[in-house]
């Protein structure tokens, strides 16, 4: 009998997620039945939303995406040491039934895996997964950047953000990002490509910008909302776009006057600003054909030609989940 280890949330989250907030329990797994298998997690995300999309009674199992291996199975589509990702929580093992699969409410599923060949299967969280889809389909059907074109991004130096930025260069744009720290600033600089970078907790965001895009910005990806985003939409050129992919510098946030933001109406109207949020899925959805060529193909080739770079996080113990 195989026994899972899985995550519980035992403490609602006030700030910061705490190692507090979680409990380990185990859990004795019933035989499969027909069309089921049996998934052992190998990567475990840990991701912002996952702390905001947290509405439940207390105690409920943490949720996640994984890539897992098949290590038993009775479902021809899904034989044993086939790859998958799937949301099945903060846990070791699951049963798994497609239909069953779709009670998580986070889409895709559950789907096979290509074959990665050398590289890492760990991207299909990153890169080849939602990670990649975010900053690529916000990018590219919300901000819609044209060559020569002004980027600015926020949350540059996180997972989506990184991306972004790789992605905006590739088609040509300049691109300037905002981090929290100097050393995040110098690797967007050094090593992810990044025109300009700059530690927005110690800058003048709005002199900074007018210094490093004295023509004004066209495309913002925002990921964190609050001020620094009002400072960065009220320098944005006539016609700018904004794809609003997240509100970050919220999320922790549980004093409401300190989530009150700037009057930006004027600077929408008179620039005739386009402000669109995104969830991904829906972007995937839309673009399903292109959803599965990134995972298959586009994404792949052009990482094994040398970018967009990945930096994969391995935390290697299932123990260490909370602290990441
Ligand atoms: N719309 C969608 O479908 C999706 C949206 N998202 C959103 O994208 C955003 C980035 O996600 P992801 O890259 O995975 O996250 P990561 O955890 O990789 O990075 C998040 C970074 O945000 C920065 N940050 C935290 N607090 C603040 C703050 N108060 N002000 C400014 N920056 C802050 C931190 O970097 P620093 O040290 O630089 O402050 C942190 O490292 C999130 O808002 C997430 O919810 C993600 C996936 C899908
Ligand atoms: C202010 C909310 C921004 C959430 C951005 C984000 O990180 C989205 C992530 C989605 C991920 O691709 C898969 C999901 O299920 C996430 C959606 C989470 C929606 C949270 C809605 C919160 C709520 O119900 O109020």
């Amino acid at each position: 009998m195989v026994v899972a280890k899985k995550y519980v949330v035992v403490a609602p989250f006030v700030g910061d997620p705490k190692p507090n907030n979680f409990t380990i329990v185990e859990e004795e797994l019933r035989t499969l039945e027909q069309n089921e298998f049996l998934a052992e997690a190998l990567y475990i995300s840990v991701d912002p939303y996952q702390r905001i999309k947290l509405g439940h009674t207390i105690p409920y199992d943490m949720i996640g995406g994984q890539i897992a291996r098949v290590i038993e199975s009775k479902n021809p589509e899904y034989p044993v040491s086939a790859l998958v990702m799937g949301h099945f929580g903060w846990r070791t093992h699951t049963i798994v039934h497609e239909d069953n699969a779709k009670s998580c409410g986070q889409k895709p599923y559950l789907y096979r895996l290509p074959d990665f060949g050398d590289l890492p299967v760990s991207l299909g969280l990153g890169v080849c997964g939602r990670v990649g889809n975010t900053a690529y389909f916000g990018l590219t059907d919300i901000c819609k950047p044209s060559p020569g074109e002004t980027v600015v991004v926020s949350g540059a130096a996180g997972a989506v953000g990184s991306h972004v930025g790789q992605i905006a260069k590739i088609l040509g744009c300049r691109v300037i990002g905002f981090a929290g720290t100097d050393d995040k600033c110098q690797w967007l600089l050094n090593e992810v490509g990044y025109d300009h970078a700059a530690n927005y907790k110690t800058v003048n965001i709005a002199e900074y910008l007018k210094q490093q895009a004295p023509s004004g910005i066209d495309c913002y990806f925002d990921n964190v909302g609050g001020e620094l985003s009002s400072i960065i939409i009220s320098q944005m050129n006539e016609f700018g776009r904004v794809a609003v992919c997240g509100a970050i510098s919220g999320y922790n946030e549980t004093d409401p006057e300190k989530r009150k933001g700037t009057f930006l109406q004027p600077y929408i109207v008179g620039k005739q600003l386009k402000i669109e949020g995104f969830l991904v899925n829906r972007l995937t959805n839309v673009r399903g054909n292109q959803l599965k060529m990134s995972i298959d193909k586009n994404k792949l080739s052009t990482i094994s030609t040398g970018e967009p770079t990945y930096w994969p996080t391995d935390t290697k113990k299932i123990s260490f989940l909370p602290k990441v």
